[in-house]
């Protein structure tokens, strides 16, 4: 790529079907690649002639731009001697403006998990919030997911000498400082320009466990390199509806030793529909396309978690485990359990566990609270819990949510929102969310009598859970006359 390319070379390749556009220093010809583009090719024809490189950078890692295209369309450097006011006058207008960094609380300033959540609504950019904050249609299952947590009560045991505490555990065979985990989340560089780095880095650092999604902002590797090389990750795995896709992804993991377990997400058979999200785009299409060709937005509108998930196959069941199994050395987990017959189901399929989880209310809507499906598992398969590990995820914003989930039986909780808002300070801020959960656990283990969380897993003794179980379903009824019923 030694070739200069000059502001009036790069100009005159400004349209849909014959688009140049500067990214990073080097200009490239993505006219055959922009129908293809993943985020859709609006992202790409709206800088068709222009410099894309901030837009680029929030979305991508450096050096994808240069393993994606051919040699053929990497046109040459850009030659900064020739740009004109004109030229930056017109950069200015493609690049959406951004939140005001002023606007960003001291981290010094954020004391819990919600913290991380309103200052990222203050000083992220607002496409990034309405990605991060959004869920389903009338957001009930997001907000369930938080305040039935808040319904189940302790009971505490005092003068139990809590002066020395552990809160460790074992997760999937790794050795953990508490059993929290990152969830996985998509494009973690929208909420920071070091996006899953911060995050590998800040579990690193913290003794917890990143699950890296399948949609990550960055490569694999790239994400193992923020952590040392003893430390374990988690992978988060979409299926593919092109399954050599999927078998060549497994076929990366398995060589390498830092991926602990394999979490199959399957509470997502297609993207619902995130309405916060869907508005930010339609508006930001509309206004680039106001006066020129249509866009290829449908009616449904098209959110950044709709064109990033559009390639989830929708006919995953339950003997595709098999398959997986043929592809994959390591633990198998479903991530997305909501009921006691797919937790037996699990159980039954041989997996080594279950996340139960309703994707932060980013599926079903009036999906039931995690911590209920919860309780109804301990209630109608409690067999569950032996033969394989249970986890949990959706709405944990405190340290004593964890030492509840732990008391239930979980072996280790998932925390989403509140560490991928933290990214907005980088590691220094995932360092922070992780010690504040760690903070507010061992308060309230001390609190609340308990010395080692290993020891009371289970031991509902120290929980009052009435209150939530108003809510939920009948048990099953495994009569005779149901099991005749069942089989009609
Ligand atoms: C040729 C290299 C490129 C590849 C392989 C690529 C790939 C992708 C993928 C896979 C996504 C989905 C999100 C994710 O999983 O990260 C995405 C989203 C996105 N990409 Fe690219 N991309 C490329 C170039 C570009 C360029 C040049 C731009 C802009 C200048 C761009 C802007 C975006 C934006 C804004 C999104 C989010 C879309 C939305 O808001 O719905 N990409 N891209
Ligand atoms: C921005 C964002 C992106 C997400 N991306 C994924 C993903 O790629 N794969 C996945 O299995 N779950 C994904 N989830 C769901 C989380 O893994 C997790 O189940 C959920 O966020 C937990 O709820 P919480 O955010 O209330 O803690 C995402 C959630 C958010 C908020």
């Amino acid at each position: 790529m030694a070739q200069k390319v000059s502001v009036a070379d790069i100009t005159k390749h400004a349209t849909a079907e014959d688009c140049w556009i500067l990214v990073n220093g080097k200009v490239y010809d993505l006219t055959k690649f922009a129908p293809d583009h993943p985020g859709g090719p609006d992202m790409i024809w709206k800088y068709a002639g222009k410099d894309g490189t901030k837009t680029y950078n929030t979305y991508h890692s450096a050096e994808l731009i240069e393993k994606s295209l051919s040699d053929a369309e990497k046109k040459g450097e850009f030659d900064e001697s020739t740009m004109t006011l004109t030229w930056l006058a017109a950069q200015q207008e493609a690049t959406p403006s951004e939140a005001d960094p002023n606007e960003k609380p001291p981290l010094s300033s954020i004391i819990n998990l919600d913290d991380f959540e309103q200052a990222f609504a203050k000083a992220g950019a607002q496409k990034a919030n309405a990605y991060i904050s959004g869920a389903s249609n009338d957001l009930l299952t997001l907000n369930a997911n938080k305040t039935f947590w808040q319904k189940l009560w302790f009971r505490p045991r005092v003068m139990r000498n809590v002066d020395v505490i552990s809160t460790k555990m074992k997760m999937m065979g790794c050795e953990v400082a508490m059993p929290v985990w990152i969830c996985p989340m998509g494009i973690a560089k929208t909420a920071g320009p070091e996006g899953e780095r911060a995050l590998g880095a800040g579990a690193a650092a913290s003794g917890i466990v990143h699950c890296m999604s399948t949609a990550a902002s960055m490569g694999v590797e790239e994400i193992l390199s923020s952590a040392p090389k003893t430390h374990p990750f988690f992978f988060q795995l979409y299926v593919d509806r092109q399954r050599h896709k999927t078998e060549a992804v497994l076929a990366q993991l398995n060589k390498l030793d830092q991926i602990k377990a394999l979490f199959i997400t399957a509470d997502l058979a297609v993207v619902s529909k995130r309405e916060a999200d869907e508005r930010i785009r339609t508006q930001e299409i509309t206004s680039v396309y106001s006066s020129q060709e249509k866009s290829r937005i449908d009616k449904k509108g098209a959110g950044l978690a709709r064109t990033t998930g559009g390639f989830i196959d929708p006919a995953l069941n339950w003997d595709d485990i098999a398959w997986v199994r043929k592809h994959t050395n390591l633990p198998i987990v479903i991530k997305g359990i909501q009921s006691a017959a797919d937790a037996r189901m699990a159980m039954e399929m041989g997996c080594q566990g279950i996340v139960i989880s309703n994707h932060g209310g980013r599926a079903l809507d009036n999906a039931p609270a995690t911590i209920l499906a919860l309780l109804e598992i301990r209630r109608d398969c409690p067999e569950v819990f032996d033969k394989l590990e249970v986890h949990i995820d959706g709405g944990v914003r405190r340290g004593s949510d964890i030492l509840k989930a732990v008391c239930l039986g979980a072996h280790g909780v998932g925390v989403g929102r509140p560490f991928q808002c933290s990214v907005l300070y980088d590691t220094e801020g995932v360092e922070t969310a992780a010690a504040i959960i760690q903070d507010e656990l061992e308060t309230a283990m001390r609190l609340c009598g308990v010395t080692d969380l290993e020891k009371v897993r289970g031991d509902m003794s120290y929980l009052n859970t009435s209150e939530l179980e108003q809510y939920l379903p009948k048990p099953e009824r495994r009569s005779w006359f149901a099991g005749l019923r069942a089989r009609l």
